[in-house]
């Protein structure tokens, strides 16, 4: 599908923050400091692929691998680094591996043992687990930990991972035979909701139209269609509910404004272009109900605005044709909107 190459992040740098720690690419100058934390019984025996003792041969030979994984979009291992003493430390590892062909990936990570009770592993895997819903081509993430690690299951539970299963692999470092092991996975549904989810204003607008049940809410979306016919789609940003998947840009209405008033608003904040109301043309809505709110979207169809889209909210935008629409991840509601929108243009 050719969402998947499109959207993968330039190879060459991703680097994420949290409050306390830095996640970049591994290089060969951490190759050193990887070897001595990583040299340690105690932290080669929770991993699968890590024979210990650990040789600093395979600590070179895993970080030219992951070079070249990074390159190709096949696997992206951060290396995991804060402060100490006024300079950047590592202190561990999180690797994401996509699995070819699906909309998978598998993680695993580590943290030096003199790091370890102060929630490096929570704090820097659930950092890589969120960008990786939002800006990957991905709609879940599995993990597997062995049976005798509880800090790391309940890292993995703290994240928000759901375990779905139990069985037996080998582990390098442990010798012949397999080992019991739990498995777990993480969808978007399963992250703790982003604080920018809802505004005060929209719940309480939400609250006085709701009826007994799920609180209403009101958004006005729209389709921009340029001139060959293509239209245009957002990626939400990471920090956002439903992150990674694929919408039409617009957003919730304020108290006293029209669908109208309110789409005028967010096309400018948004995307920085101004739309006049007779260039809105109703077509189609969505009503649909996510877990927590029932949502009534009216769409509409835009050929006329004043200046050059740009993503003025870390979203990522693309010009599709119809038929690339399809293959898009679009939210829940806007699916059976997509078939109107193809026949009509
Ligand atoms: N903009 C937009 N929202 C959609 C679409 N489909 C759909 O289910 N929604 C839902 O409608 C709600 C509107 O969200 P929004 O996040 O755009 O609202 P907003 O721009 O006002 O942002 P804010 O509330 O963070 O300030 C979200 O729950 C979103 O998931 C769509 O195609 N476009
Ligand atoms: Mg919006």
């Amino acid at each position: 599908m050719a969402v998947t190459e499109a959207d993968a992040p330039p190879a060459s740098e991703v680097r994420l923050t949290t409050e306390r720690l830095t996640l970049r690419a591994v290089t060969p100058d951490d190759a050193e400091q990887l070897h001595r934390l990583l040299n340690d019984w105690e932290v080669c025996r929770m991993l699968q692929a890590v024979p210990f003792p650990y040789p600093r041969l395979i600590a070179d030979q895993f970080i030219a691998d992951s070079v070249s994984q990074r390159l190709d979009g096949r696997a992206y291992h951060f290396a995991v680094t804060g402060q100490e003493d006024g300079r950047e430390k590592l202190v561990g590892a999180v690797g994401l591996t996509l699995l070819p062909g699906q909309r998978r990936a598998t993680i695993g990570y580590w943290v030096g043992r003199r790091f370890w009770g102060h929630g490096v592993a929570r704090e820097a895997t659930g950092r890589v687990l969120r960008w990786a819903l939002a800006n990957l081509d991905l709609d879940s993430v599995e993990a597997t930990v062995a049976i005798d690690n509880p800090a790391s299951t309940a890292v993995l539970r703290a994240i928000g991972f759901r375990e779905i299963g139990r069985g037996a692999e080998t582990f390098l470092s442990r010798g012949n035979g397999s080992h019991s092991v739990l498995r777990f996975e993480a969808a978007r549904a399963d992250l703790a909701p982003a604080p920018t989810q809802s505004t005060p204003v929209a719940d309480s607008l939400a609250a006085a139209a709701a009826p007994p049940g799920l609180p209403l809410v009101l958004v006005a979306a729209c389709v921009l269609i340029d001139g060959q016919g293509r239209v245009l789609i957002a990626r939400r940003p990471e920090g956002r509910a439903m992150a990674g998947l694929w919408e039409f840009p617009g957003g919730k209405l304020e108290p006293g404004e029209s669908p109208e008033e309110a789409l005028i608003r967010e096309l400018r904040e948004e995307l920085g272009v101004d739309v006049a109301r007779s260039c809105l043309a109703p077509f189609v809505f969505a009503s649909h109900s996510y877990p927590k709110f029932h949502l009534l979207m009216p769409l509409f169809l835009c050929r006329r605005w004043q200046g050059h889209p740009v993503a003025r909210e870390g979203q990522l935008l693309r010009w599709v044709t119809p038929d690339e629409m399809m293959d898009y991840q679009m939210l829940p509601a806007d699916k059976p909107l997509l078939p109107l929108l193809r026949d009509l243009l």
